[in-house]
Order: C-alpha cells, then structure tokens, then sequence
C-alpha cells in the first residue's frame, strides 16, 4: 500500500500515517513525498519505505510530481492521499489523477479534502458516470466506489459548501455527498459518524484527548491499511474509526486526555487489534 502527502514543515503527518499502516497490518508500506521531506519521513520509522516526487524550493510537491506518483499505481492495493500536502498545483494534480475512476482503493483525507473543494468536486458529475482515462464511458450502476473519504467538520465544510456548526446538517450533507457520487464517508468529531449512499453508522469509542495534531493523520494510514487488506469501504471506515477510537481510549488510561497525543495512538493500535485474539 501507498501513502502520498506531507511538505516541509508538515512531515511528521504523512509518516504517522505510514506508521499507523505499519500498525495495523500492511507488512509494506511505501510512502511518496516532496523530495526536500524524505529525510526526514524515512527518519522516523526504519520499516516505512519512502518515494521521493519532484518538489519546488518550498518543499511541496512540484507540478508534473503526478507523473512519477501515476507510474507507481499499477499493481497497487491502496493509497491514502492527503495529509500534509498543501493544495499548491503540484498537489491539485494529484488528486486530480486519484479522483479518477479506477478500481484502486483510495482514502482522501486532510489537503486532498481541500483539493477536490478547490476543483468543485461536491457539485460535479458523479464519479460513476465520469470518463476513464481511455475516454469511454465507465457506468458501475450506483455500485459503489472504492473510495473512502476522511474529512473533519471544517473540511467537510470546505467541501459540501456548508458553513455550519450544526452536526445533524453536516452529517445530512455528507450523506448527500455520499450518495451522489457513491463513496464513503468519515465524518470526524466525537463520536465519529460514518455514511454511504444508504447507511448510517455512530462509533462507540474515542474521547475529547484525540482532538489533538496528528490524530486524524493516524486514522488515514489506519483505513488506508485495512482497504489494501481486501476490506470494502464500508468496512475499512468503520473498523478503522473502531480501532482509532479504541487506541485513543487505551492512550487516555495511560497518558491522561491532556497529555496523550497522536504520537502515542500508534503504539495502542497493534494491542487493540491484539486484543481481538485474546
Ligand atoms: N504534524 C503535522 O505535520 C500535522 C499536519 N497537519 C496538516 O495541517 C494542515 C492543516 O490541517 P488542519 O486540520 O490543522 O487545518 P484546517 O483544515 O484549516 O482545519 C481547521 C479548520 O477546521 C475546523 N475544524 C478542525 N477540526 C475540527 C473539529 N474537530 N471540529 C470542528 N471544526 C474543526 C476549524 O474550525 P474552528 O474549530 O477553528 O472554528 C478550522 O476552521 C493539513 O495539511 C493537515 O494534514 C495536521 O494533520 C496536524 C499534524
Ligand atoms: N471529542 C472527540 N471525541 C472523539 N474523537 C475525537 C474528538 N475530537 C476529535 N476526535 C477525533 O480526532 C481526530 C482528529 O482528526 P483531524 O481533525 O483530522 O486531526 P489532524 O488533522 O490534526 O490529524 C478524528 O479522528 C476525530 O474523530
Ligand atoms: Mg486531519
């Protein structure tokens, strides 16, 4: 699996996505970054394979990185996109060629989140009746996508074109999005609600300390990880709000809701799962 994001500065997010990955069952993780970034991503996790992209003097990705990130696709179960990315050109790019209609499992999270409102995406076609590359037609008949999206209030906000504090219209509004062009999505808060074009679900776990830098990036690499698992969007939403949740649970016992933070999440997430065995 694949995890596309991060710049300088905001490194750390797109590596506690790998690591979060590595965590939770990918056994190979590769993660694409802005060239001046690689040092420092592959610095924090021996076992996260890092793929540097063309990057402008700022640190983020150059226009044109979409090439080297496209020729990497094939073959590939998932890719996560999103977190620390900025939605420069380079960026714009990027999610432009993930957006389109493939069968590869995709999470959008974070600055991808922000690309697809820059770009309009809420109000364009539906992704099921778009043109492939080939230029044909590709129709899955309301089949859903494979694709999970991640976003919290104010992305989703950006997104949907809702300004709003009210948690029963965001949620109506992602289901509405959901349902146009047949995705999954996460709708972040607490608790955490995830939707698709017919269902609703509340998570049970989780707690005010997750509201903390860092937190949401964990839960892109958890997702991303358990679609490139085999499991469906539904699915790989749910069970990865679950785990997150219940790793920011176990985190709050140890470390207290003021002190715990996202750097902590990752170490909880191998016992959860650990504990499903028990
Ligand atoms: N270590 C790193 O490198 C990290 C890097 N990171 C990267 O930083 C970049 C910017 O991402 P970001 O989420 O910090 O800023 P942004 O999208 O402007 O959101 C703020 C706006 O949204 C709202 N809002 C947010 N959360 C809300 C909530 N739960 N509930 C309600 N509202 C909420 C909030 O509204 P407010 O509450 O202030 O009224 C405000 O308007 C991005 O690339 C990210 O990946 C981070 O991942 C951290 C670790
Ligand atoms: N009060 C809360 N209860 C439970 N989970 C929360 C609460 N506040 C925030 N979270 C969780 O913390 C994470 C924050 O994600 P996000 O806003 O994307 O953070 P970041 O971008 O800093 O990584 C989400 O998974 C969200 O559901
Ligand atoms: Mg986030």
């Amino acid at each position: 699996m694949m995890l596309c994001g991060g710049s300088r500065g905001m490194a750390g997010s797109i590596a506690l996505s790998s690591i979060a990955a590595l965590h939770t069952g990918s056994g190979l993780v590769s993660t694409a970054v802005p060239d001046r970034c690689l040092e420092t991503v592959a610095s924090f996790h021996p076992c996260v394979m890092t793929i540097p992209l063309a990057d402008d003097l700022q640190g983020h990705f150059a226009v044109g990185a979409v090439d080297e990130l496209a020729s990497r696709l094939d073959g590939l179960d998932a890719i996560g996109c999103g977190p620390g990315m900025t939605t420069n050109d380079g960026s714009m790019q990027i999610v432009r060629r993930l957006i389109e209609p493939t069968k590869l499992a995709r999470v959008f999270d974070a600055d991808a989140i922000n690309c697809l409102a820059k770009m309009q995406w809420a109000k364009g076609d539906p992704i099921s009746s778009s043109k492939s590359r080939s230029g044909k037609s590709r129709s899955n008949n309301g089949e859903a996508n494979n694709i999970v999206l991640t976003p919290h209030p104010g992305e989703l906000g950006r997104l949907a074109g809702i300004d709003t504090k009210n948690r029963d219209l965001q949620i109506e509004a992602a289901q509405k999005l959901a349902a146009h062009h047949h995705v999954t999505i996460v709708v972040k808060g607490g608790p955490t609600v995830v939707v698709d074009a017919t269902r609703t679900w509340i998570n049970s776990t989780g707690n005010p300390g997750m509201a903390t830098a860092g937190s949401g990036d964990v839960l892109t690499g958890v997702i991303t990880s358990l679609m490139g698992q085999g499991l469906s969007p539904w699915d790989a939403a749910r069970l990865g709000v679950w785990i997150h949740g219940a790793a920011g649970d176990r985190a709050a016992a140890e470390y207290g809701q003021p002190g715990m933070s996202a750097y902590e999440l990752l170490s909880e997430l191998p016992k959860v799962i650990a504990a499903f065995d028990s």
